[in-house]
């Protein structure tokens, strides 16, 4: 905890904020959820997917709120107990940028040079990679998403792109903990509701743009302007703008950049990207890349598995020369670059050679993706173990049954975070797309995860691989309300135990 933020104190005029009627108040600490508010809090009551949080305001000034901060509708629909209250008002057109800028004002300080990622996949791979990089460089850096915050400093975290509150304390925390550098990742989520905002950017990435999350933002359109934002309200008018231009969606990035005059560093192996991926060739522990940068030509050995984790490092790199980074000292670091934590990481390895990767493909392009990467590096057969989360996007589940079986030789479909829903109803969808375009292949359904995973590597040959997806880094089962220890890589190595009795 930063003990400066959590024991000051703070006017609203000096947080920038008027009240109605010029009230001020002295305000002890901020805070979204009514059930967290103390005496002097300001409470930011804003609109949800369930509900608005004006709906527990009175609950609020109960509790003791000096201010509270709201849209036009919150303030009606609590127009009595705010007309009865002495507590402040602030009528904020958008509440969550409010809440985010407010949130940056109150913590203050925050490491020197920072940067963010967006796009479908690749974002937790991207940071952490630039964060290895900046370390390798001696600078005291982390990352900070899906993972938690990693590297020089650790620390636990329930989102992506935590709610601002959480992400400007943990940033001020970063800062007091000697940190320099943060990659972070910014989901579309985040960027939707405004998390990121107030937070200064020297550069940001883009991966690219496949499907997921509809569920919550509806349409493709929706959920690409909401990632846009990174680099339309975000990125400062100094900031780099990293594209990924392979990507079908790169080139229009790349103009969304160039329309607000921001400088771009295109990163690929179309041939006008400025970081061009040239050459690259696989072998059973990793890969050797060529790649170009301003006339001149570079090789490095990246002891990772899969062909677009060459995108993912060179983004990185492309990240860090944005933000500063010698290109030289940066290209240097390449071979020391390790396997982020559940991505393509290789779990365990059978007595007859068959071995066992863990990835966290959760999207129907993630699955096709690792899969495919996996081809240069396999002798034999190819085995994917896939299914869906429960309470997602239920639009990707087939398609991510099809994208398993075009590309594996075989296929287990079983549960992943079934949540509050029947996960045989999951499996169905999944099957029903591994099925249509089965061609032969065998597609067999195991609910059960730790079963299918023995299933899977008991049918592993020599020369033969698995691929465990969508799991990654987690280390639970998510069933209702429960949370069931369950940990991919220890799974992998149990059933092999069993199955060969321990090495
Ligand atoms: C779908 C989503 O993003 N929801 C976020 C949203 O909640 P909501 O709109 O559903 O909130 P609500 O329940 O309707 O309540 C409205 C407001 O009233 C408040 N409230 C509610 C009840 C009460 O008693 N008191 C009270 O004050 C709530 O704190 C909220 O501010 O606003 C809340 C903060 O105001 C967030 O905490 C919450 O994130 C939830 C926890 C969440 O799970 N989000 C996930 C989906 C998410 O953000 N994931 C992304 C992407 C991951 C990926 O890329 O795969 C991430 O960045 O992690
Ligand atoms: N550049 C890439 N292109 C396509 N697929 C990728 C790429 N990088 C990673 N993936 C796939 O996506 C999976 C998730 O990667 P990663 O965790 O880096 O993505 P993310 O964007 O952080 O995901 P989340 O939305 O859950 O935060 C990986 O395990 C891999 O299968
Ligand atoms: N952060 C993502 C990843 C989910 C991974 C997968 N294991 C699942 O539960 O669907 C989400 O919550 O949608
Ligand atoms: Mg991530």
């Amino acid at each position: 905890m930063n003990p400066q933020a959590e024991h000051k104190t703070s006017s609203l005029a000096a947080l920038g904020l008027r009240a109605k009627g010029g009230r001020d108040a002295t305000i002890t600490g901020l805070s979204v959820d009514s059930r967290d508010v103390k005496e002097g809090t300001l409470f930011f009551a804003l609109p949800g997917t369930k509900v608005h949080g004006a709906d527990v305001i009175q609950y609020a000034l109960r509790m003791g709120a000096a201010a509270i901060l709201t849209d036009a509708q919150g303030a009606q629909i609590a127009a009595k107990e705010l007309a009865d209250s002495s507590a402040a008002l602030i009528i904020a057109e958008d509440p969550r940028g409010a809440l985010a800028l407010t949130a940056s004002l109150w913590f203050g300080a925050h490491p020197e040079t920072m940067i963010a990622v967006t796009g479908t996949n690749g974002k937790t791979s991207v940071s952490t990679f630039a964060r290895q990089i900046w370390i390798e460089m001696e600078l005291a850096a982390v990352n900070l998403g899906t993972t938690g915050v990693e590297g020089a400093w650790t620390y636990p975290l329930k989102h992506t792109t935590p709610e601002p509150i959480t992400l400007h304390r943990t940033l001020a925390q970063a800062k007091s903990h000697g940190i320099t550098h943060v990659a972070m990742e910014a989901s579309s989520h985040g960027l939707d509701q405004r998390r990121l905002d107030g937070v200064v950017l020297a550069a940001a990435g883009f991966t690219n743009f496949t499907q997921d999350h509809l569920d919550y933002h509806k349409t493709f359109e929706a959920y690409f302007d909401a990632k846009m934002g990174l680099f339309t309200r975000l990125l400062p008018e100094d900031g780099v703008a990293v594209i990924n231009i392979d990507d079908s969606k790169g080139p229009e990035v790349v103009q969304i950049a160039e329309s607000r005059g921001l400088e771009t560093i295109t990163v690929g192996r179309h041939p006008d990207a400025r970081l061009k991926l040239t050459g690259q060739r696989f072998d059973s522990t990793g890969q050797e890349i060529l790649f170009d940068w301003q006339r001149g030509s570079h090789s490095a050995r990246l002891n990772l598995i899969g062909g677009f984790q060459a995108d993912n490092v060179l983004l990185a790199a492309a990240l860090v020369i944005a933000a500063g980074g010698d290109p030289e000292e940066a290209f240097d670091t390449l071979p020391y670059l390790t396997t982020v934590r559940g991505r393509m990481q290789h779990a365990a390895t059978r007595r007859n050679g068959g071995s066992v990767f863990v990835d966290y493909a959760h999207t129907p392009d993630a699955v096709a993706t690792a899969l495919m990467a996996m081809r240069p590096h396999v002798m034999g057969k190819l085995i994917a173990i896939v299914g869906a989360g429960g309470d997602r996007d239920t639009g990707k589940r087939p398609l991510m049954g099809q994208a398993a079986v075009q590309n594996a030789d075989m296929v287990f479909v079983t549960d992943d975070n079934p949540r509050s829903e029947d996960p045989r109803v999951i499996r169905a969808a999944v099957m029903a797309g591994a099925l249509e375009n089965a061609a032969g292949k065998s597609v067999i359904e195991v609910g059960d995860r730790a079963e299918a995973i023995l299933r899977g590597i008991d049918a592993l040959g020599p020369g033969d691989a698995l691929l465990i997806a969508g799991k990654g880094h987690e280390s639970g089962q998510i069933i209702g309300d429960d949370v069931l220890p369950f940990d991919d890589v220890e799974q992998a190595s149990v059933a092999v135990g069993a199955l060969d009795g321990d090495l």
